[in-house]
């Protein structure tokens, strides 16, 4: 296998959708993020996928300011998120990820509705942007009941229609499509390649494949906190699927079958 891509990063870090410039995180002993440099070039649909453990959502934590860096530096649209705009940086960008809270005790249009007043939006574009998000992502009768009640596929749209709703330049996606059943994520797909072919920026990370090839125009593979392959889906690829390239990289490891035969 030839050498992997990797795309050189830009000199200004203001001009890409998010920089990161030397970016690390240990847990004491632990390192999770290592000295990682990624360009997410402006209007491109950016996947990024590794191995559990690799670092992905240790990365993504440090980039949208919700935990601080042991190094390194992050600029999302241009702001410094760690050193001074980091507020204006949330305004910026729009999260979906795992851990983030759900307020369980609002229902989907009341949680909207505070993300909202949050992000000081006028009510009406709050609600109007609200009833088409929950329109299209089928969550039209579940609006008024509590979070609490919903579904993981439910919470997850709920989560998307929260990142959306202000129209953020950058929209940051942790496996969107997780518990989402097909019909949902068609639609899903749809709206996320209509707001990149709008001139915005999506990031998306998963562990499916076939969803990165299908939906994005960039992606980086990501192992032991630092980025093994970036840059175009072909460039990554390099004529192989991205399965097999990540593979590749990677290590394939082969199941020892004799320490495993009281499965049989
Ligand atoms: N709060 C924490 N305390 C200690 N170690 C942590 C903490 N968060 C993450 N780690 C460790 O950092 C490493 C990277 O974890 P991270 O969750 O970023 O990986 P990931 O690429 O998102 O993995 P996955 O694909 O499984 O979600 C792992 O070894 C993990 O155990």
């Amino acid at each position: 296998m030839d050498a992997p891509h990797i795309e050189p990063i830009v000199e200004d870090p203001t001009a890409p959708a998010l920089a990161m410039r030397g970016l690390s995180k240990h847990f004491g002993k632990q390192v999770a993020v290592n000295n990682l440099n990624l360009d997410v070039p402006r209007g491109s649909f950016y996947g990024i996928v590794g191995p559990n453990g690799a670092g992905k959502t240790t990365a993504i934590t440090m980039a949208t300011g919700l935990l601080r860096p042991s190094a390194g530096s992050v600029w999302i649209d241009g702001l410094n998120v760690w050193e001074g705009q980091g507020l204006e940086a949330k305004q910026a960008y729009g999260l979906l990820a795992d851990d983030l809270p759900t307020f369980d005790r609002l229902s989907g249009i009341e949680y909207l509705q505070l993300l909202g007043a949050l992000r000081s939006m006028d009510e009406a574009t709050v609600a109007q942007r609200s009833e088409s998000l929950l329109q299209a992502l089928d969550l039209e009768d579940a609006g008024p009941k509590y979070i609490a009640d919903y579904s993981a596929g439910m919470t997850k749209k709920i989560l998307l229609a929260g990142a959306m709703l202000h129209r953020p330049e950058v929209l940051i996606l942790d496996e969107p499509l997780e518990a989402v059943d097909p019909v949902s994520a068609r639609t899903i797909r749809q709206m996320l390649s209509a707001y990149v072919a709008a001139g915005r920026t999506v990031i998306l990370s998963s562990h499916v494949m076939e969803v990165i090839e299908g939906l994005c125009s960039h992606v980086a593979i990501i192992a032991d906190g630092q980025v093994r392959a970036s840059g175009t889906l072909d460039q990554v690829r390099m004529g192989e699927s991205l399965s097999e390239t990540f593979i590749h990289l990677i290590g394939a490891r082969e199941l020892d079958d004799s320490s495993l035969g009281w499965l049989r």
